[in-house]
């Protein structure tokens, strides 16, 4: 039987035995009914005697006062006070096993569940399942250790993540205390528990409160951790059929925006973005300085060697195909730099005298998945191979990443895919050793080939006063062969700047911050 089997069937027994079996038996003993949740017994516990509020950490047992006083049941004949104590530390004992249980069963159950996701081969899946359903940990103090769960906290990292005036600026939120003034033996002198927060006093005096919460966060993990640190979501994969059901929303009229309702705004756009990978926003003023000011809200403007918010035609200002009118194939952008843009925008301003220049978008993530459930082999080489990249049109200037990156690259906690590098045009080096470059080659050619097939490439000819913003580090973008004067402006973001907006806005301040020291 498989430990997490195993562990089932004894959850399953103290369930039954502590949830049914031991009140049937108290009933029979007290002579009277006790209901498996709504009965409470007023023992006395040690100096981590949690509030008396009822929460669902609450121990089930017996309440004192529905024994019958003086009555000659069985109870009284059978158990002396002492055996009474007995009992009702042993239904107290079992009830906290049973939550323990409890909370260790759901975690194995959504582990094996994310687990299960991956080896389906659904890497970016697993954020869906974590995210949908925060566990909780359960805190607690024991004659001075404090534990999340089955861990025990650490009292460096307790003490080093104390958030009192004097440790933290509570302005800036950064830590004053010097970590290594903590001594290496410090230990917990006395602890208080409440019912959300755990006060200690240290060994060398300093006293800090904890907020439960975030040591919860801490004793989460890796998957939860990374889901709340990187803001994830439920990636939903598309293929050209999206174009029946674009992610957009309209602009409110400029003359009506005030701070709120723009952040609230601005939160649809970015959790369209974080699902879908894009998202247009129409009703904008098809002028730069709208374009431009809406971007902002996100935050600032990347500056590159192509200048900031940018503005461009087919005039070759600066020397990189962009700027000309031939087509593009689908591709991220910035593969030559070892962070490239998290956000891009496109917000075509006008185009005469001439045809063409529709944009196309395809869902690097939805090709990711089908490489890998068609061959994991191929898969397996542009999640591990390292390319280069390089941007060497402009005068002096020949920008390369500081090392190869892979062209699926993926976090090394959760699986999770986090980023798809891909420009046929600007890729140089292939980090292998020169006779072994035909299996990169091969697996490329299989992924460049799903991101070519017709029910990939999702194809649209943008228009004045919409405006695309798209997700640089999973949508690939390209544009077909065009005649005319054709104009569009934008700008880049990075990925650090728009994740942050995006959690501040979805998650708040608080929650965000809470989750810092968990790591
Ligand atoms: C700045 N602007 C968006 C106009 C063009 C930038 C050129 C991008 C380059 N071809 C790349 O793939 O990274
Ligand atoms: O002109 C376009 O529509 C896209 C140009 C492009 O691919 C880019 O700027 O990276």
């Amino acid at each position: 039987m498989s430990s997490f089997a195993a562990l089932r069937r004894a959850h399953a027994d103290a369930r039954f035995k502590c949830i049914f079996l031991r009140p049937t038996l108290a009933s029979q003993r007290l002579g009277c009914p006790v209901s498996p949740f709504s009965c409470r017994l007023n023992s006395s516990t040690s100096e981590s005697h949690v509030s008396d509020a009822p929460t669902e950490e609450t121990p089930i047992v017996a309440s004192e006062k529905t024994v019958p006083s003086g009555d000659d049941t069985l109870f009284h004949k059978a158990l002396t006070p002492s055996g009474r104590r007995d009992l009702a530390d042993r239904i107290i004992q079992d009830g906290k096993e049973l939550h323990k249980l409890n909370v260790e069963l759901k975690n194995l159950q959504r582990f094996a569940r994310s687990t299960e996701l991956l080896v389906k081969g659904s890497p970016w899946k697993v954020a869906k399942h974590w995210f949908a359903t925060p566990f909780k940990e359960d805190v607690t103090l024991d004659n001075g250790v404090i534990r999340v769960g089955s861990q025990t906290v650490p009292n460096i990292w307790l003490r080093d993540n104390c958030q009192c005036n004097s440790c933290m600026h509570q302005e800036t939120r950064q830590r004053l205390l010097d970590t290594f003034s903590i001594p290496e033996d410090i230990s917990i002198k006395t602890a208080a528990e409440f019912r959300t927060a755990i006060e200690v006093t240290w060994s060398d005096g300093h006293q800090s409160t904890y907020d439960k919460d975030l040591l919860r966060e801490a004793g989460a993990n890796s998957e939860k951790k990374a889901v709340i640190r990187q803001g994830q979501v439920d990636i939903h994969l598309w293929n050209a059929s999206i174009a029946e059901s674009k992610p957009q929303l309209n602009w409110e009229p400029e003359s009506r925006p005030h701070e709120k309702r723009v952040d609230k705004f601005i939160q649809g756009v970015l959790q369209r973005i974080r699902r879908f990978g894009f998202c247009y926003v129409n009703r904008m003023k098809a002028t730069p300085e709208a374009t431009e000011k809406l971007l902002r809200r996100i935050a600032f403007i990347r500056e590159t060697h192509y200048g900031g918010f940018y503005d461009f035609t087919a005039d070759l200002a600066s020397k990189d195909t962009a700027y000309t009118n031939i087509a593009l194939g689908a591709h991220t952008d910035n593969t030559y730099f070892s962070d490239p843009a998290g956000l891009q925008a496109f917000h075509l301003l006008s185009h005469t005298d001439g045809k063409g220049g529709a944009s196309l978008l395809v869902d690097g993530f939805k090709a990711a998945e089908e490489l890998l459930h068609s061959d994991k082999e191929a898969y397996h080489i542009l999640a591990t191979v390292h390319v280069h990249g390089h941007a060497s049109g402009n005068d002096g200037i020949s920008i390369q990443p500081y090392k190869g990156f892979p062209v699926l690259e993926h976090d090394a906690e959760t699986g999770a895919l986090l980023r798809v590098r891909w420009n046929p045009s600007d890729r140089a080096a292939v980090e292998l050793p020169l006779e072994e470059v035909g299996k990169w080659y091969a697996a490329a050619r299989k992924f460049d080939a799903i991101l070519k097939r017709k029910e990939n490439e999702y194809w649209e000819q943008l228009q004045p006063g919409t405006l695309l913003i798209f997700d640089n580090w999973r949508v690939l973008h390209g544009r077909s062969a065009f005649t005319g004067k054709r104009r569009i402006c934008g700008g880049y973001i990075n990925r650090d700047d728009w994740i942050s907006k995006y959690k501040m806005l979805h998650f708040g301040k608080e929650d965000v911050l809470k989750n810092l020291a968990a790591g």
